[in-house]
This record gives structure tokens, sequence and C-alpha cells, in this order.
């Protein structure tokens, strides 16, 4: 268990351990620095050599790994630095070395500049209590020790403070904890700020998270519990800072589940344990005793032990019971069931292909009892019986998932008046099937998810680094940072979704010369392709549209054509983690089954009034009339009052669509300050292996590290944040804290300063008391938000600095074997 405690004597002691150091120690220090120590970089890790006295050549030809040289190790008293900031020596082995560290003593947080580090510790850790959550309550930033609750307390801070909206988005791969993090915020939320009427509490969170993740998740190769929907959880706050109103809009990316789960994953959860778990009236009534678990069902399988089929028939009582304490009324939980029970029995009964006597198209007929749905959905071209009945069955679950959020919405969402929002998002993790040995290659729902993933680290990109770098311009602010090594996200991100300028159709794409593309700046992305795709004639395969159009060589570092015929290899991350996508079907996955619309008409059209009514509300006024919150929707448009408009938007399931979805996502976290919390991963597959304490008490793997720090850009980030000036303040507001420092006859109370005045009080200011010129700029700019001074990250050290708050384990975790404090090697 953590303690974290403000008790004065052991801040006093530690700050004084931290600052004052012996004449012996510096001595150390001096002598360590001396010898020269450095990283040996090599594929499967890095080792600590120390360059020998006399000899020549240079050590940064050791580096061969890397390309950059710059391979200073650090002494060891930066071996579990808080902040990579920190770090003496800032190089990719060193940052590495840091989090391999701190790990190994249960440190599974770090700042890296103004983001966060999360490293997946696979065993539950004692550090989230309600306890720990009130020691983090009013700190202000620099104040906090590294932890998932420092993120919400600083967004919280800044939000009251700046009064402005604030988000926080979780990035990293399959099964890295982005989940697990992204509801401490919410609860970490819930508890400091608390709530008006209760709108929201720890119990009602705790419903929220069963129902979502038994209807929106599903076991995958990568993660026992993958989501497999984007969430974006809303905290509506009043002026006082309490929440007054939440919401939470989904988007269900992976819909093609129910009907088309990749080989040896899961269906969504609420499936098996509807089957397994019914009882009494609502078992009889939903005829679920007719199906037999043994028989083979494409939208559920029972692969599991009798003891799981025991625990998953708790979870589906407590999916019940959490959807009554959300205010879902047992009638609406029946109406829910009962279509999740017809998509079953659909399943048992499968589809054939009938011939209709009134037209020379075939129609599909499911052989359920009283089914007549085929008559909704024509067959369209190469569309199969089977398609018919997926794309119906994909409609119906998507109208449930829907109206799930939505009767959670009615519940949370209170048509008051709030003033800010914080937004958390949350979504599926990077895919690689191959990290866990699946070669068949990744599939369309896995592409889509890395797409999503390729955007969030652009948008990481362009705000921690392009847009920090324009405000220095702006401002006139001279920061030297070497960026040679930075590659941007935006290269793979436009070979995935470009549109081309001049909306040209596939086939004139495919025939321009590369040259013609290339100037008119229209390549046309993946996913326009895929859109375009349905117009060409259906022997040309996918990747053949693909490599007509992509044929240039300096594409080749990006995309390549792999073995096979619908393979294809995409080198995401920037190159750090190369992706085999096989595309075979895709064509037909971006497309949608007209009887997926037919689903949906059905449930609103339905002869049954009460079902009817229950799919209406989620489109109606109603709902989205109680929706709270100041900020505008995900579609980009409107705000969430419109949120039946928005749903719509995002139930299309056309490849442009996909990109749409995530341009108005971008557009909405774009609007907020964004912070970012980056979860990696200390092995492959710790999310999917049983028993994984015993998996887990091994070494890090370091090439998988350093292919996640890589990908996310945490060195650039940080560097950029160590040496420009990240902290800053608006000079005004500058004034109105530190004013009176100011000497009379530089008053500012006077008459109203000019920003030339205030510019030069504040040097004044600054100069008066002595604060090392080097750790400040004054800007110049005339921008909205007014010239700035900036505070330099350099000169943040949170270790010297006097904590309020300091961790000591009651019960320190044992050390992980194999690793040795100060490890000589990594391989
Ligand atoms: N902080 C943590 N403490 C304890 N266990 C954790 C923590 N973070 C992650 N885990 C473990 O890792 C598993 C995967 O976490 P989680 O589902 O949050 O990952 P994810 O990144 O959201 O995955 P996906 O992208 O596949 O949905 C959890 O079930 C849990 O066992």
């Amino acid at each position: 268990m953590i303690l974290l405690t403000n008790d004065d004597s052991i801040v006093r002691v530690s700050t004084f351990l931290l600052v004052a150091k012996s004449e012996e120690q510096l001595a150390n220090d001096r002598a360590w620095l001396e010898q020269e120590r450095y990283w040996l970089v090599h594929r499967r890790g890095f080792t600590a050599v120390t360059k020998l006295p006399g000899k020549s050549g240079s050590m940064d030809d050791l580096a061969t790994g890397v390309g950059t040289g710059k391979i200073r190790a650090n002494p060891p008293q930066y071996d579990r630095s808080e902040d990579l900031a920190q770090l003496r020596f800032l190089n990719e082995s060193s940052v590495l070395h840091t989090l391999r560290q701190r790990y190994a003593a249960n440190l599974i947080h770090t700042y890296a500049g103004l983001t966060m580090l999360i490293m997946n510790p696979a065993v539950p850790l004692a550090i989230y209590s309600e306890k720990v959550a009130h020691l983090f309550r009013r700190c202000k930033s620099a104040d906090m020790p590294a932890h998932i609750y420092s993120v919400a307390q600083s967004a919280y801070h800044s939000m009251l403070s700046l009064r402005r909206d604030h988000s926080i988005v979780f990035l990293g791969r399959a099964g890295s904890g982005k989940t697990i993090n992204y509801k401490y915020i919410i609860k970490y939320l819930t508890i400091v700020a608390g709530a008006n009427n209760k709108v929201l509490t720890l119990e009602k969170l705790n419903s929220i998270w069963t129902v979502l993740e038994a209807f929106g998740n599903a076991k995958t190769v990568l993660n026992n519990s993958a989501t497999c929907f984007a969430h974006l959880f809303s905290l509506d706050f009043d002026q006082s800072g309490q929440i007054a109103s939440a919401s939470i809009q989904t988007m269900l990316f992976d819909r093609w589940r129910v009907a088309r789960r990749p080989e040896g994953e899961g269906t969504f959860h609420i499936l098996s344990r509807l089957v397994l778990g019914a009882e009494g009236n609502l078992r009889r009534d939903l005829m679920l005793g007719d199906l037999n678990p043994t028989d083979s069902n494409p939208y559920v399988h029972f692969n599991v032990s009798n003891e799981d089929k025991v625990q998953q028939a708790g979870l589906f009582k407590m999916v019940y019971g959490s959807l009554m304490q959300l205010g879902v009324s047992e009638l609406e939980n029946k109406i829910i069931f009962s279509v999740l029970a017809a998509i079953l029995h659909l399943g048992a009964a499968g589809a054939a292909k009938v011939s209709t006597p009134t037209s020379n198209r075939s129609s599909y007929h499911s052989s359920s009892p009283g089914s007549d749905y085929g008559n909704r959905s024509p067959a369209v071209d190469d569309w199969t019986g089977q398609d018919a009945l997926d794309g119906f069955v994909i409609g119906l679950y998507s109208e449930v998932f829907n109206i799930v959020a939505a009767l959670i919405n009615r519940h949370l969402s209170v048509g008051t008046h709030t003033v800010n929002t914080i937004l958390v998002f949350d979504c599926p993790g990077f895919q690689n099937p191959a990290s866990c040995g699946q070669q068949n290659g990744a599939t369309f729902q896995d592409f889509c998810f890395n797409y999503l993933q390729e955007r969030l680290q652009l948008l990481f990109h362009n705000t921690a680094l392009v847009a920090t770098r324009d405000r220095y311009t702006q401002e006139q602010i001279e920061v030297i940072c070497d960026d040679t090594d930075e590659v941007s996200p935006e290269g793979i991100v436009n070979i995935l979704d470009n549109i081309p300028s001049n909306n040209s159709s596939l086939s004139l794409a495919m025939r321009s010369s590369q040259l013609d593309l290339r100037q008119s700046d229209s390549t046309p992305g993946l996913l326009w392709l895929l859109d375009e795709h349905r117009s060409l004639p259906s022997q040309q395969s996918f990747v053949d549209s693909v490599f007509n159009v992509y044929r240039e060589r300096e594409h080749q570092t990006l995309i390549n054509k792999a073995a096979g015929n619908h393979h294809l290899l995409i080198q995401h991350c920037q190159g750090t983690n190369p992706v085999l996508y096989n595309t075979e079907n895709w064509t037909k996955l971006a497309r949608e089954h007209p009887s997926t619309k037919a689903a949906v008409a059905l449930l609103l059209e339905s002869t049954h009034n009460d079902m009817a009514t229950v799919f209406t509300m989620s489109r109606s006024a109603n709902i989205s009339s109680t929706l709270g919150g100041s900020l505008a929707g995900i579609d980009g448009t409107q705000s969430l009052r419109r949120a039946s408009s928005i749903r719509r938007t995002f139930t299309s399931s056309s490849a442009a669509a996909i990109k749409r979805k995530s341009d108005g996502l971008i557009e909405t976290l774009r609007r907020s300050k964004v912070k970012f919390v980056h979860c990696l991963l200390a092995q492959h597959n710790v999310a999917a292996v049983d028993g994984t304490k015993e998996y887990f008490d091994s070494t890090i793997n370091v090439p998988l590290l350093r292919s996640q720090i890589r990908g996310a850009e945490v060195l650039p980030a940080v560097r950029l944040y160590k040496q420009g000036f990240p902290e800053c303040m608006q000079l005004t507001e500058f004034i109105r804290r530190f004013g009176l420092l100011a000497s009379s006859s530089n008053s500012t109370e006077a008459s109203t300063p000019t920003p030339t005045d205030t510019k030069t009080s504040i040097e004044e200011i600054l100069f008066g008391i002595d604060l090392d010129a080097s750790s400040y700029r004054v800007g110049l700019s005339q921008d909205r938000a007014g010239p700035a001074v900036e505070w330099s990250g350099a000169g943040r050290m949170r270790s010297v600095r006097p904590r309020h708050v300091a961790f000591i384990h009651e019960n320190p975790p044992p050390a992980l074997p194999n690793l040795p404090q100060n490890p000589p090697s990594y391989v």
C-alpha cells in the first residue's frame, strides 16, 4: 500500500537530503562523470560501458544500433528520475534505463515533460484508493509525484484556473492499460470534485463500467477483455468546480465483431453471458433454453470451462443489476435482451438463398420461425445470404449498443448550466497480431483501430512539438533544440486517409501518372481507395488498386506489397511497428449491407409498441435535450444536445465514415487543452496471458519498450520540453500576481499600462529577484492570449523542490527477480 503524507518533517528531511550533498558525495559524482560511462546500443538492448582513459576514437561509433550517437549514461542518482526531463544526458537508452529502474521498484508512472508514461504492471497495485486520491486534492502540478491521479488533478486545477475545457487522451498498444487508467481518471475527478445531487457517484461509475465492458468488450488475441469501442466521457463542471452533469459518447468501431469475429477471438461478452446467466421468466420468455451451448452458432461461442460458465452467469446478473441501478426499467432491460436473444436465435437458424417469384433478384431469408426480414434487404452484387444475415445482426447489435449508451446518458445528464468540461478519451489500442505469433495478417477492424491511434499520435505530435515551436516563433523566443531525428506521423496518416484534392475517381487516380498525383497533392489514401473500390470490376483486388497508386519509391518506406494476393505491410508508428494486413474481404466490410439499415428500421417501426418507443427514444429530442454539457459534440459541429444526429453520423460503416468519425473526434479534442498519457507494455501479450504474475516476473522486453518509446515520440517531446519554456503565464496575469514586487516608480497602478510598460515592469521584477535569466523569457506577441512569460522546463526540478506529498511503500513490493539495482547491462 502506498501512503502519501504531507507531514512537514518528512518534507523537510527529504528536501534536505535531495538538495544538500556532502563533500564525499560531490567527489563521487565528479569521479563518476570523469569515468565517462556510455551506453553501447545493440539490437537486443544496451550495455553500460566505460571509456578507457587514454584511448582515442569516438564512443559514438559504438552506437551502431540507433544512429543518434548521443549515448552518454547518467550518474546513478538519476536512475529513478521521476521526470525524464531531469536526466542530465537525455538519450533513448537513458530513458529506457530509467523506466526499467522505476518499474523494478513498482514505480510505473514517469513524467515525460508534460506527458505521463505508464507501464502496465500486470498485477494489481494498491495505489488507487480513495485515501490516496484525497492526498492529491488541491495539489499543483509541480507538487505531485508521478501518478495517474496527478494527471487528473492537474487537468482539474488547470480547468478551474484557466476556465477552459480540458481533455485527457490515452494512447498505446492493445492491452497496455489505457482503459484501466481512463477509469482511474474519472474515479479521481468524481471523488475529488464531488457531484451535485449525486449525479455521479463511485457506485454509478462501477455500474457504467460493468455495463459497457459487457456490451463493448471482447476477448482478442492481445487482450482477454479488449475494448472494441471508443468512448469519450464528458464531465461537466459548474461554477464551484463540482460535477453538475456527465455523459458518454460511444463509437462502436468494431461493430462487425458480432457477426464476423476473427479466428480465435470472441464476440461481445454480453451474448454468452446472457445465455449462461439469464434465469426464470427472462430465460423462458426469450427461449434461451432452446439454445444449446454445444451447437455451433456464428454469433456466440461457449468455449469456456465449467468454472468460467459459473463466473459468466454471475457477471450477467451484475450487468442486469447495474442497468437497473442506472435507472433502466425492467421493461427496457427485457427489450434490450430480447434483441440480443433474437441475434442468438438468428445465428442458430442460419440463412438460405431463395428466389422470389416477383423478381429476378434473389433475396435471403433466415430459416428462423417467424422471420420475414429478408424481404427488407435486397441482395446486391456479390452479397451472399450469410452476408445479409450478418449485416442484419450488425444493425441490431449496433442499435442495442447505442440504446445502452443513451440510457446511461439519460441517467447522468442533467439539463443544467455548466461552465467547463473535462473530456476523457479511451479507444481500442494499437493492434499487431504478429506480436503474439499470429501470422495470418491483421484484419480490417485492426486497420481501423490503428488508423485512429495514428490520428491520436499526430494530434500529440502537433500539440507537443509543432504548436510549441510555433508559439516560440510567434513570441520570438529562441529555443535551440535538435529535431533532426524527428519523424512526423503525418506521412502515414496521409497514406491512410488522404482525400484527393481534385476528388478524382479511383480509375482516374490509377491512370494518372505518379508525378501528376504528387504535384496536385492528390495521392488518395487507403480509406478513400476502399470507399471508391466498389466502382471497380470485382476481379481487381484491393491490394492491386493500392499498388497501382503507390508505386512511388518515396512511399516504400511506409507501405509495401507483401507475399500473398491480399497482403500489404504498413510501417506504423514512425516505422517502429510494421503491421502485415490481410485485405481479403475489406471491400465488403467497408460497405454496409442494406440489411443493416433494414434492421434499424425494423426496431424503430416495430409493431411491438414498447420496443419502438425505446429505440426511438435514443434518436428523439427527448433524450438529447436532457444532455447537459458546454462542450461541442464529437462530430465537431454542435453541442452534445444534438446527440441523436451525432450518433447517426457514427453508425455508418463505410470507410469514409471512419475518417469522418476520426475527424470529428480530433477536432473536438483539439478545441480543448489536451493532456496525453502514453501507456506502455513491458512484455508482449501481458493482457492475454492467464496466470499473468508468473509470466510477468521476467525482465523487460527492451526492444519492445524501445519501439513504443520511439513510436510515441517521447524523446523529441521531452527534449523540447527540457530546452524550451513549457510553462507560461500571460503578462497581465503575472502583473496581477507579482506586481507588488515592482519598484514604486514602475508601479502599474497609476495608469493603464501599455504592453511595453508591462513587459519592462516584468523584466525588472524578474531581474530584481535575481532569477537565473536563462530560466525564463518574456514574450512579445500581441496575439489574442497576450504575450506571455515562459518558464523553463529544465528549471522545474521536481526532485529538489519541497514536496507536499511523498511516496512511502508501507509493504514494499518484492523486487522483480533478475533485475539488479544497478545492472551493468541489459540484453
Ligand atoms: N495499472 C494497472 N494495474 C493493474 N493491472 C493493470 C494496470 N494496467 C493494466 N493492467 C492489466 O492489463 C490488462 C489490460 O489493461 P486494459 O484493458 O486497460 O488495456 P487497454 O490498453 O485498454 O487494452 P485494449 O486496447 O485492448 O482495450 C488489464 O486487464 C489488467 O490486467
